[in-house]
């Protein structure tokens, strides 16, 4: 399959899934990132305000932002940049619709001691595939970068094999829910 046709299939296969499945599998996946050594060593974590075909973040967000800095991406132009999360001043008109912060504390790649990293589809063996503007793809692999990587998706969403671009950037760790 090419990247257009996976992205396509799990489209699908996500939406389908009902709101008890998708609470259930969000809180299984995000509870499999809060026990690695890596979150629990994390002052500032790198999240995402998700789509309606990802995980839920919100609970996740919520709970986090109690003990740790949590920032989020917006997109500005062809960049992806992080900024501190502030629940009273999330802009919910954003780029493709996704709720995104205030561009008021810029958070330097090098801060993220952990990031959350979603994907279209995985491999078992952390390889990625994503929306295809390749935003995660540029902003991992930054100098300076040096945060731990978890990847997020539904179980259907671990492939077998994906076409692979020299400018991939694997996950450390795939948090799918199993
Ligand atoms: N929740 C979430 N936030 C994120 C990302 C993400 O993957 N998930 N991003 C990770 O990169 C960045 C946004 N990148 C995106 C890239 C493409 C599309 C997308 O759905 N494109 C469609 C529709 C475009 C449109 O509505 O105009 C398309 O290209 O067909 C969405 C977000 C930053 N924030
Ligand atoms: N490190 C990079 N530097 C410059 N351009 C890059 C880099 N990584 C990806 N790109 C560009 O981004 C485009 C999209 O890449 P790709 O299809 O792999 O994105 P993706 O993995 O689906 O997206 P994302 O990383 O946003 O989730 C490619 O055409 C590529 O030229």
């Amino acid at each position: 399959m090419t990247k257009t046709e996976i992205r396509k299939q799990m489209k699908g296969l996500n939406t389908a899934l009902s709101s008890e499945q998708r609470e259930e599998l969000s809180a299984r996946i995000f509870n499999e990132a809060e026990r690695l050594p890596a979150f629990a060593r994390a002052k500032v974590v790198a999240l995402f305000a998700s789509l309606k075909d990802e995980p839920l973040t919100a609970p996740a967000l919520e709970r986090w932002s109690r003990s740790k800095r949590i920032v989020l991406p917006r997109v500005e132009g062809d960049i992806m940049r992080f900024y501190d999360y502030d629940p009273a001043s999330m802009n919910d008109s954003g780029s493709f619709g996704i709720s995104e912060p205030e561009a008021t504390a810029l958070c330097r790649p090098e801060e993220i001691d952990f990031i959350i990293v979603p994907g279209v589809a995985f491999t078992a063996a952390g390889m990625r595939l994503g929306r295809g503007k390749g935003f995660y793809d540029k902003y991992l692999s930054q100098p300076g970068f040096r945060a731990f990587k978890a990847g997020v998706c539904y179980p259907h969403q671990v492939v077998e094999e994906l076409p692979a671009d020299p400018f991939d950037v694997p996950v450390d760790h795939l948090c799918c829910g199993r």
